[in-house]
């Protein structure tokens, strides 16, 4: 098995090559598939023919907007959705994404007891081990999301493939959806909210996993649409990669981004789904200029992320 060098590390140099905190989500929602491509593959079964259209415009996109994002984040909920080819089709997207120096993400969220735990992080950033007989990689992505409401049992699992493999994990801190206050803002004893006392676990479970470039291999994942939040996980979380899902679609302004990043413009990835891939929709080339839209989507958001997150 190739050991991948520190994921913290990984990220730092690929944002720095690259000039591109964006990450491009790809969450493959037929409503936002060119229609052209819809009417494909129809002597297929209804899955496979979805999965068909799901693989060929990931590979496009993908590749299009390559030259401006630094990962690629997976909607895994999407891909369950098809069916069994749903995950095969995911599987490929993670190899062709990797094979253009782009890091990949699973965003799946899972939370359960440990022993399940690991069974989710072998699918999603490990490898099956098959007693006595060696071991395979089944989705082989870089980094993975995680739940981090069961504790600490649930999140060890992953952070062990983090320490044997190179792999990154990102823990929910704070999402970006307008009923995340329900829980998460609850006050605690002490003056901390369950947000915040999320915060401080991720900060146990990043240390002793810093690079030399200050970084840790376990970030967090913070909404774009609570830009005061993402302030303050800032300050509470030094060297932790923040996750910004929530800019486009959901309404979060990058121009509130800025206190993500530290004095080198590090430290944030900022994550755009549906205005990427539905961008064609409203440009000027309509469906048939679809991969050109994206592209320009991505290359919009990076320009506007790099503005915000000076030191580049
Ligand atoms: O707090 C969170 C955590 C994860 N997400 C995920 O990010 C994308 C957002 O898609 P957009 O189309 O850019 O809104 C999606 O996969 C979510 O599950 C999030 O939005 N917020």
């Amino acid at each position: 098995m190739a050991e991948q060098p520190h994921f913290g590390e990984r990220l730092v140099r690929a944002v720095t090559a690259r000039g591109s905190c964006v990450v491009l989500g790809f969450d493959p929602d037929p409503i936002f598939f060119p229609p052209s491509i819809l009417s494909r593959h129809a002597e297929q079964s209804l899955l496979e023919r979805a999965a068909s259209a799901t693989e060929e415009v990931g590979a496009a996109l993908v590749e299009a907007c390559a030259p401006f994002v630094v990962a690629v984040k997976f909607q895994l909920a999407y891909f369950l959705a098809l069916g069994p080819a749903g995950l095969a089709t995911l599987q490929r997207l993670i190899r062709l994404a990797g094979g253009m120096g782009l890091l990949t993400i699973v965003d799946g969220k899972p939370g359960d007891i440990d022993a399940t735990a690991a069974a989710y992080a072998r699918a999603l950033i490990g490898r099956f081990q098959w007693p006595g007989d060696g071991s395979t990689e089944v989705l082989g992505a870089d980094a993975c999301t995680v739940n981090p409401y069961l504790g600490t049992d649930s999140v060890r699992p992953f952070l062990e493939w983090v320490d044997t493999s190179g792999k990154g994990l990102f823990v929910l801190a704070h999402t970006s959806n307008p009923s995340a206050g329900e829980v998460q803002h609850l006050p605690l004893a002490g003056g901390k909210t369950v947000a915040g006392a999320v915060a401080g676990l991720i900060g146990r479970w990043a240390a002793g996993r810093f690079g030399p470039s200050g970084f840790a291999s376990v970030g967090a994942v913070v909404g774009a649409t609570y830009p005061e939040v993402v302030g303050e996980m800032r300050r509470e979380l030094p060297g932790i990669w923040l996750l910004l899902p929530g800019v486009g679609a959901q309404g979060g302004q990058v121009e509130a981004l800025g206190p993500a990043f530290d004095r080198r413009g590090l430290g944030g990835l900022v994550a755009a789904s549906r205005s990427i891939l539905g961008a064609w929709r409203t440009h000027p080339g309509g469906e048939l200029r679809w991969e050109e839209a994206g592209a320009e989507a991505a290359r919009r958001l990076r320009d506007q992320v790099n503005d915000v997150r000076g030191g580049a």
